[in-house]
C-alpha cells in the first residue's frame, strides 16, 4: 500500500476525457516520476491530487485518508506540498522574507502578507526561516530581492518554502522547465540532497528525461489520459509502448 493511492480516477472537460481509469500507487520514501507526451493528462492528475480539480470518478487516498472534497489548504495540512511550473515566490520581497511566510503559516495556520513588516522581528520564525535557508544553501542570499535571482535559485527557494511546511509528499510539476542545463543539474543535486536528508516521498512530472532518469525510482507513463506502463527506469528505457507513445513508432 503506497502513501498515495489513486484508483480508477476519471476526469472529463466537456467532450474531452482528460483522465480515464487512472491507477497509481506511490510508495513511501521513493521518487516516482509521471511522464508522458503533451496533453497526456499529467497536470490534470496532479490537480486532482491537491484539490484544484475534483475527479468525476475514482478515489485519491493519502496515507489512508481521502483527499477528495477537501480544499487545497486542507490537503496541504495533511502533508502534501506542491511546487508549480512557474516559481511562486514574491519577487519584491527578500529571500529571507519569502522564507518567513510559510514559516509563519506553519506556526499560526495562516498568514497575511501585509502583516509581514509588523511580525518580521519575531525570533522563532526568523530562526526557522534562516535554518531552512541554510539547509537550502541559500543563507548568503538572504537579503537579495527574490526577483533578482536565477531561475534555478528561485526554484531552490520555492522548494525550501514548501519543505518548511514539513510535507510528507512533495509534488513537483516540471521543476526544471525553462532552465539552463547548469540550473537543471543544480536542481537535480538539490532534490537528491533533500531525498538523502529527509523522510519524504517525491512525485515529479517532468519532460526532461535526464532529470527523470537521474532521480526516479519508479516511472508511470501516461498517454491519452491513461497509464500505459509503470516500471523501473531501466525497464522504461526503450520500452516499445513508451517509444510508441512519444515517437509514434509502432511496437
Ligand atoms: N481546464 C481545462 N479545460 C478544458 N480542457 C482542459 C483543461 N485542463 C486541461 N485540459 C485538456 O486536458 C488534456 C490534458 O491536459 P494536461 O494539461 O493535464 O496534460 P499534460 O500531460 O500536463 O500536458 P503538458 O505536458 O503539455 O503540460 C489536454 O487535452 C488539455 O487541453
Amino acid at each position: 500500500m503506497g502513501i498515495l493511492e489513486v484508483k480508477n480516477v476519471g476526469k472529463r472537460f466537456g467532450g474531452l476525457q482528460a483522465l480515464s481509469d487512472v491507477n497509481l500507487s506511490v510508495a513511501e520514501n521513493t521518487v516516482h516520476a509521471i511522464i508522458g507526451p503533451n496533453g497526456a493528462g499529467k497536470s490534470t492528475l496532479l490537480n486532482c491530487l491537491v484539490g484544484k480539480l475534483i475527479p468525476d470518478s475514482g478515489s485519491v487516498m493519502f496515507d489512508g485518508q481521502s483527499v477528495l472534497g477537501r480544499a487545497p489548504y486542507e490537503i496541504n495540512q495533511m502533508g502534501i506540498s506542491r511546487v508549480f511550473q512557474t516559481p511562486e515566490i514574491f519577487g519584491d520581497l527578500t529571500v529571507l522574507e519569502n522564507m518567513m511566510i510559510p514559516c509563519f503559516a506553519k506556526r499560526d495556520g495562516a498568514f497575511e502578507l501585509n502583516a509581514l513588516p509588523s511580525v518580521s522581528s519575531q525570533k522563532d520564525v526568523m530562526d526557522r526561516a534562516m535554518h531552512m535557508l541554510e539547509e537550502m544553501r541559500m543563507a548568503d542570499k538572504r537579503n537579495m530581492h527574490a526577483a533578482a535571482m536565477s531561475r534555478g535559485d528561485k526554484r531552490r527557494l520555492e522548494i525550501g518554502m514548501c519543505l518548511s511546511q514539513e510535507p510528507r509528499l512533495l509534488l513537483l510539476d516540471e521543476p526544471t522547465a525553462g532552465m539552463a542545463r547548469a540550473d537543471t543539474n543544480n536542481t537535480i543535486d538539490l532534490l537528491k540532497q533533500i531525498k538523502q536528508e529527509r523522510d519524504i516521498t517525491i512525485a515529479i512530472i517532468e519532460h526532461d528525461m535526464h532529470v527523470v532518469f537521474s532521480l526516479a525510482e519508479r516511472i508511470t507513463v501516461l498517454a491519452q489520459g491513461t497509464p500505459l506502463v509503470e516500471d523501473t527506469p531501466e525497464n522504461i528505457k526503450g520500452h516499445p509502448k513508451v517509444r510508441e507513445a512519444y515517437l509514434g513508432e509502432s511496437a
